[in-house]
């Protein structure tokens, strides 16, 4: 864009009193996902994902997500919701046309004409990462059992003393992967990343396997046997452990290091097999990055968010035995319940005409304010 058309859009941006933020999207590679308020005395919904009561803004947050390449389902659902028109919002009842809305992640640039024809509505574009970090503090503080440590397939919340929250080391693991040392409200830094992430294992999952949808790969992955994939230290060491440096006999010493001397065909292995391998090697991959980083900055808690994760047990036991097994036990994962609404939360908050930071200084004055998940 030169700077005509910045500033021809700028001049085309709403008056803000015009905008009505009772919602927000994050359209990231794989999925976009939305945040929207709604009164008590509004048409439910249902299918909303763990929404959020707000006792005190009488009404209820709401979650929801869309495949970004189905980014049509996403304008349809606005559309049939009449988010676009407002709710219940307005003080009068009426429906008026809403002409902005919040809007994060490369799809707020990708799709912004389209929102525009379809909805009439112009995106306010906020920094993902900015979104990100602002969404895991908001939820961290303010949501009862956000937080949770998952291992031996065990889940264990965790109680957030909000001036404790910082620093924290938070890996959102969606279509790639980002790391970020948090220090404070809004003082953080990007400090890794890697290419191998969500995307990698839904492409290399379609690919290997088949499978029509992600929720059929991670449940194919969930009746798998990795080790007619992988090749495992008992496998090169004629069934014993290598004791001296600490591997036993079942860890995996070469993800997918088996298939090299099995001269067998793809068709020839289970698919349920392939996706576990590569969901522990991916996993694994993640864990073990993200503990390096940890010691690097000398950050004790790891928090793990994005929609890879999806409350997966397996994939949350592989990232907390990786971090624990990296770090000997000194470090900690955990996981948060809005793993993947992180950036949407963040956009939402980004504007304060809702009341959602008073309805943190309220909290923090007093924690039985928490907001719970319904
Ligand atoms: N229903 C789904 N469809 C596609 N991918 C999904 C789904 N659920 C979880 N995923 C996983 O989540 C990843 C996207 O996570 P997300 O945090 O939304 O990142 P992004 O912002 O890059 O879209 C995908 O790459 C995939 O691994
Ligand atoms: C480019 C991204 C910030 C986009 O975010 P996403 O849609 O994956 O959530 C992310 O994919 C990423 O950080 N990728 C890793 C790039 C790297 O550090 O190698």
């Amino acid at each position: 864009m030169d700077l005509r058309d910045a500033e021809a859009e700028r001049n085309m941006e709403p008056n803000h009193s015009e905008c009505i933020y009772h919602m927000a999207v994050d359209i990231g590679g794989s999925l976009t996902k939305l945040v929207y308020f709604t009164k008590n005395n509004d048409h439910s919904d249902d299918e909303s994902e763990a929404g959020v009561s707000c006792p005190v803004l009488k009404g209820r947050l709401n979650f929801k997500k869309f495949e970004t390449s189905k980014i049509y389902d996403c304008l349809e659902f606005i559309k049939s919701m009449k988010l676009h028109l407002g709710g219940s919002q307005q003080q009068d009842g009426l429906e008026r046309q809403i002409t902005a809305i919040k809007a994060t992640g490369g799809g707020a640039y990708k799709y912004a004409d389209l929102f525009k024809e379809r909805l009439g509505i112009s995106l306010k574009k906020e920094d993902e990462m900015d979104c990100l970090v602002a969404g895991a503090d908001f939820l961290l503080k303010v949501v009862r059992q956000e937080a949770f440590t998952y291992m031996d397939d065990q889940k264990q919340f965790v109680q957030i003393d909000q001036n404790d929250l910082h620093p924290y080391l938070l890996v959102n693991i969606g279509s790639g992967v980002g790391m970020y040392k948090v220090d404070g409200d809004g003082k953080f830094e990007r400090v890794s990343g890697t290419s191998i992430g969500g995307g990698t294992f839904w492409g290399l999952g379609k690919l290997l396997t088949k499978c029509e949808s992600f929720d059929d790969l991670l449940e194919q992955s969930s009746r798998g046997n990795n080790r007619a994939i992988d090749m495992l230290v008992g496998d090169i060491y004629g069934g014993m452990d290598y004791s001296k440096i600490g591997l036993s006999s079942t860890i995996i010493a070469s993800s997918f290091g088996k298939v090299i001397s099995d001269n067998k065909d793809l068709e020839d292995y289970k698919p349920e097999d392939i996706a576990r391998s590569l969901l522990r090697m991916i996993s694994n991959n993640i864990g073990q990055i993200a503990y390096l980083n940890a010691l690097l900055f000398g950050l004790k808690r790891i928090f793990f968010a994005g929609f890879f994760i999806r409350s997966h047990p397996f994939t949350m036991d592989t990232l907390s035995a990786a971090v624990d097994f990296w770090s000997k036990g000194e470090a900690k994962a955990m996981f948060l319940k809005h793993e993947g609404f992180l950036g949407a939360m963040g956009a939402f908050m980004s504007s304060d005409k809702h009341g959602l930071q008073e309805l943190l200084v309220k909290q923090q004055q007093n924690p039985n304010n928490m907001l719970c998940c319904d």
